[in-house]
């Protein structure tokens, strides 16, 4: 019998973008959302500053919140960090661990993100776990290696839970403009699919706007994006989720 592919989901990531005026963009977009019926999950990744209003902001509609990224200890003597246990508090369902840019400026490595995903999992929030390759990688050719190997790293040694998702970013695609052919998203998602359960969705993150969203979405193994820029305005955000509709 054919596998039933995963529901998709539509994450926005606002960076460290948003202060208490950008409420009014998750009040926009629940009232958005009340008029399409929806065939996909969608999320908002705020800073951790604006979790608890938003999610009172946006009650009743169905949006999930999710963190940008969480420590892999519980709690303790970590200053500026924020607990996996601590987002589940604040009403986050999921968390964004590796993302390229915490991964460059932060110095994790798949190691460090293989951990926070474990403690995503130990605060039952879905783990969203970025990969992708740099430019320097895909013009000398080692893209899959790349992929395969920070998969193999970042995703948990033994069986990987059902609440995990993959995020596949390629670094130069992140806030440039710039997005893969249709054949570079399929060669890679596809390669993804094949070291992982079918049940696991794989987000394509990396310049997706209203009016990529669809060609996007619609390649093979992609379940959805994972959205910078792009999420801060529920006008723009709107247009890419009715890739769904
Ligand atoms: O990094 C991203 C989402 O995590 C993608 O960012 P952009 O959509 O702004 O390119």
């Amino acid at each position: 019998m054919a596998q039933k592919s995963p529901k998709p989901l539509v994450a926005g990531n606002w960076k460290m973008n948003g202060t208490t005026a950008a409420l009014k963009e998750a009040r926009l977009l629940a009232g958005m959302l009340e008029d399409v019926r929806l065939r996909c999950e969608v999320m908002i990744c705020p800073p951790a500053t604006l979790i608890t209003s938003i999610k009172s902001v946006v009650k009743g509609a169905k949006i999930k919140l999710g963190g940008q990224d969480c420590h892999w200890y519980a709690h303790g003597a970590h200053t500026g960090d924020i607990s996996s246990e601590m987002l589940k508090d604040a009403g986050c369902s999921a968390v964004i661990v590796g993302h390229s840019e915490r991964r460059a400026d932060h110095g994790e490595t798949d190691e460090t993100v293989r951990l926070k995903a474990e403690a995503a999992y130990r605060a039952d929030l879905t783990a969203i776990i970025c990969i992708g390759e740099t430019l320097e990688e895909r013009k000398a050719g080692r893209t899959l290696e790349v992929i395969a190997r920070q998969l193999k790293g970042s995703l948990p040694m033994n069986a990987v839970p059902t609440n995990t998702v993959v995020a596949y970013e390629p670094v130069w695609a992140i806030g440039t403009g710039l997005t893969p052919t249709v054949e570079q998203v399929a060669e890679v998602h596809a390669s993804i699919r094949a070291k992982t359960d079918p049940a696991l969705r794989i987000l394509y993150g990396g310049s997706v706007k209203p009016a990529n969203a669809v060609e996007l979405m619609s390649v093979a193994n992609v379940n959805g994006a994972l959205v910078g820029g792009a999420s801060l305005k529920a006008a723009d955000f709107i247009g890419i989720i009715k890739a769904y509709t």
